[in-house]
């Protein structure tokens, strides 16, 4: 279990993330949602202990993580939205590094890896540079890299993104999957279809604070509507879209 205690951070006074509390359980898939600049990634990146919080409290299976201990960090895989890979090595040796770095048993972690690579379609590039993947190709060497080591605690911040059809397929399997093995998941993403498809928990985040925890199908009946994305427009959404759009045309055709 994952716990967030009044998490707040501040960069030079101003609230990024406010007061956020919730839990996401084991077993179940928490969806993490809020428009652009809502605090979801900076969230992530507290839990991961990459970022100080300005104050409250994260706890894992009931422990505070200590600035993200060793033993914590085993335990937890993250995909960041934006991807650090070093370009320069092939996507084999970025892996490799990865299971050196988390300690892992060098013969074991090979077959693993090959393995995942295969599952993941890579292997026939796996001597290829990163510099020379294509988006959706990083995407999949960042999943791997997170799985490795088999983590309790998965982090998946947009972890869609440039995933072709078939991989995107194969991801919401996979988290479901995961899911049902006893991993916690805390999945942030704008891709509202998939989050109703795979998510049994939804935090929706709005200017840094929670307006909803939830379950998806308690949201529908207690605010009425019929789809996620009708509720989070009701809750996380301020603008008037077909203004905004007439404006936009307005003033490029101005
Ligand atoms: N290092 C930083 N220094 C100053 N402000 C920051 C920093 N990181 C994030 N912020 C601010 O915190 C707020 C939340 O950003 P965050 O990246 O967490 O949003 P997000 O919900 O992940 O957005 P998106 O959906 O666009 O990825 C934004 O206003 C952003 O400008």
């Amino acid at each position: 279990m994952l716990e967030l205690l009044h998490l707040t951070k501040r960069f030079h006074g101003i609230a990024a993330v406010e007061d956020v509390s919730f839990t996401a359980r084991s077993g179940e898939i928490t969806g993490y949602l809020g428009p652009n600049g809502s605090g979801k990634s900076t969230t992530m990146k507290m839990i991961t202990g990459l970022m100080e919080a300005t104050s409250g409290e994260i706890r894992f299976q009931g422990e505070r993580i200590q600035h993200a201990s060793i033993d914590y960090r085993q335990r937890m895989g993250y995909v960041p939205e934006e991807p650090h890979l070093y370009a320069h090595l092939s996507g084999l040796e970025y892996l490799i590094m990865v299971g050196q770095l988390r300690g892992l048993a060098a013969k074991p972690t090979a077959g693993r890896i090959d393995g995942l690579l295969r599952l993941f379609s890579l292997h026939p590039d796996r001597h290829v540079p990163i510099s020379a993947y294509s988006k959706g190709m990083r995407q999949k060497v960042l999943l791997i890299a997170a799985l490795l080591h088999n983590p309790a605690l998965i982090l998946l911040d947009e972890p869609f993104s440039g995933l072709d059809v078939a991989t995107a397929l194969v991801l919401r399997s996979l988290i479901q999957e995961l899911a049902a093995r006893g991993k916690v998941v805390l999945f942030s993403s704008h891709e509202l279809e998939t989050v109703e498809r795979v998510c049994s928990h939804v935090v929706i985040l709005h200017r840094g604070k929670v307006v909803a925890d939830d379950s998806i199908e308690h949201l529908r009946t207690l605010m009425s509507a019929p789809t996620l994305e009708a509720i989070f427009s009701q809750l996380a959404v301020e603008q008037d879209t077909a203004a905004i759009s007439r404006q936009v045309a307005d003033l490029i055709e101005a």
